[in-house]
């Protein structure tokens, strides 16, 4: 069996395969600020004619603000009022206001384990594959059926295995990695399919980094992003849940039938960027250097952890940010913001020229703040690159790894970061 085969049989109580359609019972169950008050009106309609209108298990819920926080427009402020009305009426203990991206939040408050079946209103929810669950993003009517019942159906997805191997070369990140797999297998190639991400140079790299690898499974369509769970997994969560150890079950059988294989190499694969305005249109650094850049974005759950900023404040060293250049970091979470706060980087950063603001998606979806204006170009460390997908539809979007953002802010044009 695969891991996903694996999860959905402990899911939905009896074994099955790819292929097979389940109703299975939901570990964790997601929602945002977004996403959340269309999933909260359609548990009323649900539960419209019951006496008692309560949630499955208040505890198995997690509600968290991050897409427009500090509310940014009354719309927004009367959203957070919504779910928090709804977490008071229902019991749910796990809603906080300020701390963080959801995708970042969850698993560092420990509301993730391998082998679990989470669910979560918002597409980047196969980020917590990393931790060896399977987790997807799902619709808010699908929420509000998950709010009343627990349960949701699936069909268990075949899974297409990704065995990378080889050590990185200096300056080249997980997100070169992931920006080189989408690239080739393109934005549809990992469809309604489990992507398993294995081989040397997945096992080598630290929980940060194998998030950034989950995140993006949905930028090839796929419906999860999972990582076995190993030694890295079993640290990080015995740092988050008391007693947490490693259940060698939860990974592929050596004789699992998997889709597709694909290998690579990446020991000599050059820093990577997604070219507008699609991510699957990548390309090495090195074709499109010189591309003048209005902003860079470091931040979201993609790329917003510690170690990634860290990367960006060790490039610059004590070097300003480029004359016009609009340098924007955002820590993903408000313990990955101490964490920066503590080691001195956002002094340095603001004597940059850079500005440093409080965790939530910021630019990233072009919903909040950090907008780019007509004809502008952005780099950024998230995500989606999509027309108009951080401002202006007339304005344009390349995606890189935290280290050629740096290497660019420094310059003010696309910079391969090797060459700082
Ligand atoms: C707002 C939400 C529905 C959306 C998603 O699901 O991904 C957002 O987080 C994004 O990244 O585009
Ligand atoms: S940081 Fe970006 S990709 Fe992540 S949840 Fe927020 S808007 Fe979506």
């Amino acid at each position: 069996m695969t891991i996903s085969e694996k999860i959905f049989s402990k899911a939905s109580g009896k074994t099955v395969k790819a292929g097979e359609f389940v109703m299975a019972n939901i570990d964790r169950a997601m929602t945002h600020d977004i996403t959340g008050p269309l999933a909260v009106e359609g548990f009323y309609e649900i539960m419209r004619d019951k006496e008692e209108k309560k949630v499955w298990d208040p505890s198995k819920i997690v509600i968290l603000f991050d897409h427009q926080v500090p509310a940014d427009s009354l719309n927004a402020a009367a959203n957070h009022i919504m779910l928090r009305k709804f977490a008071k009426e229902q019991g749910i203990i796990n809603y906080d206001v300020y701390e963080g991206v959801c995708h970042q939040v969850m698993p560092e408050k420990g509301h993730v384990k391998p082998g679990d079946l989470v669910v979560g209103s918002d597409s980047h929810t196969c980020a917590y594959g990393a931790l060896g669950a399977f987790s997807t993003g799902i619709g808010s009517t699908d929420m509000a059926a998950v709010f009343a019942s627990g349960k949701l159906w699936f069909k268990v997805p075949e899974t297409i295995r990704f065995e990378v191997n080889g050590k990185l070369p200096k300056h080249v990140y997980s997100k070169d990695v992931i920006l080189h797999l989408i690239g080739d297998v393109g934005a549809e190639g990992a469809r309604y399919k489990a992507a398993e991400y294995a081989g040397s140079t997945v096992r080598d790299m630290p929980m940060s980094e194998r998030m950034t690898v989950s995140n993006m499974a949905i930028e090839m369509g796929g419906k999860a992003g999972i990582i076995e769970a190993d030694k890295v997994t079993e640290k990080y969560l015995q740092e988050r849940i008391p007693g947490f150890k490693l259940d060698p079950y939860w990974k592929s059988d050596k004789d699992a039938v998997f889709s597709e294989r694909r290998e690579y190499d990446v020991s000599n694969l050059e820093p990577q960027v997604a070219c507008p305005h699609n991510v699957d249109n990548v390309k090495p650094v090195s074709e499109v250097e010189g591309i003048k850049v209005d902003q860079v974005f470091v931040g979201s759950c993609t790329n917003g952890r510690f170690e990634d900023i860290e990367i960006v404040a060790r490039m610059m060293g004590d070097e300003p940010v480029a004359k016009g250049v609009r340098l924007l970091i955002i820590p993903a979470s408000r313990t990955e913001y101490m964490k920066v706060l503590r080691a001195g980087y956002i002094e340095q950063f603001m004597e940059a020229g850079a500005m440093v603001e409080s965790p939530c998606c910021g630019p990233c979806m072009g919903g909040s703040f950090g907008l780019l204006g007509d004809g502008e170009v952005g780099l950024a460390t998230s995500n989606r690159n999509f027309k108009g997908r951080e401002g202006s539809p007339q304005s344009f979007v390349y995606l890189s790894s935290p280290a050629t953002a740096a290497a660019s802010a420094l310059t003010g044009e696309i910079t391969d970061p090797r060459k700082i």
